[in-house]
């Protein structure tokens, strides 16, 4: 922690950021993406985005990773300009092929382990076997990544990116490639798994169940240049079917609609669930 940042300051920080990329095959020099964006995000926050297909939502992953400097504006973590990425943020993505295909589960966690951390072999052994227990794939720790189900893979994903120790999990749609079982499965254990560590998580995610049910903040960007349209506080509506999950997804909902059908049209809707 940077001298003088207090546990209440938030762990994310970001501030007039705008983010584009160069583009070299149009007239124009760059494509803006996300446009004057503040918000910040609080240590042990579950922080999800949701906005239409293509509005800017893995860029600001992106960005938060250390991956994309901002045009303007500025992202801070902990207190500190993010310029480059760092192993206090572990990234899961939608892609079942994430892991090293040459490598067994447990050897992808080892590995990830003494190249960020460069703590000694038996170490990381002990280390990843115990992050695969609480994702529960340690049966399946000296499998390759090609005996595994998608849904294997995501956990053993998670368990790569949980054993860093990061201040800050990264997720991209990463239940988005399951099917409806397994992916009501991950949401559960997702969040015990968040209750047991206390991580920060940031999370993209193209259904508003989803957001409502893992979030504690969900953040509602607009079509391309994203602009924030809000910040909603979900910690109390956990539960599905409770009457707070329904008016916050209805809120939600037409918070997206009403944005964009003055905007984009209602095409672009049928990627929010
Ligand atoms: N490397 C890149 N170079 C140029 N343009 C890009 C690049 N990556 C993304 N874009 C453009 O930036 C915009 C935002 O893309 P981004 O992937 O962040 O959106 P998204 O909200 O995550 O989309 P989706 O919900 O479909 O996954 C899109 O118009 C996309 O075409």
């Amino acid at each position: 922690m940077k001298l003088g940042q207090q546990d209440t300051d938030p762990i994310v920080q970001a501030k007039h950021l705008y983010l584009d990329y160069a583009q070299s095959n149009t007239g124009s020099d760059h494509v803006a993406v996300v446009k004057d964006a503040s918000f910040s995000i609080q240590r042990g926050e579950k922080f999800v985005i949701i906005g239409p297909s293509g509005c800017g939502k893995t860029t600001l992953l992106k960005a938060i990773g250390g991956f994309l400097e901002p045009l303007q504006g500025e992202i801070r973590l902990k207190g500190v300009p993010v310029n480059k990425p760092g192993p206090d943020r572990a990234f899961v993505f939608q892609d079942f092929e994430q892991l090293f295909a040459w490598r067994t589960v447990l050897d992808n966690i080892v590995y990830a382990l003494q190249v960020t951390k460069r703590i000694p072999k038996q170490e990381a052994i002990n280390k990843a076997r115990s992050y695969l227990e609480l994702v529960q794939v340690a049966p399946a720790a000296d499998k390759y990544p090609y005996q595994l189900s998608g849904g294997m893979k995501q956990r053993a994903a998670l368990a790569r990116a949980l054993a860093l120790e990061p201040d800050i999990l990264l997720m991209d749609e990463p239940f988005g490639a399951l099917d409806a079982i397994t992916r009501n499965q991950l949401q559960l254990e997702l969040n015990e798994i968040w209750k047991r560590t206390g991580v920060t998580i940031v999370l993209v995610t193209h259904s508003i169940q989803e957001a409502v049910f893992l979030g504690t903040h969900v953040m509602v960007m607009s079509s391309s240049p994203a602009l924030i349209r809000e910040v909603v506080d979900t910690s109390h509506a956990e539960e599905f079917g409770s009457k707070e999950f329904d008016d916050i997804s209805m809120h939600l909902r037409s918070q997206l609609i009403r944005h964009e059908t003055r905007s984009e049209g209602i095409a672009q809707l049928s990627a929010v669930e």
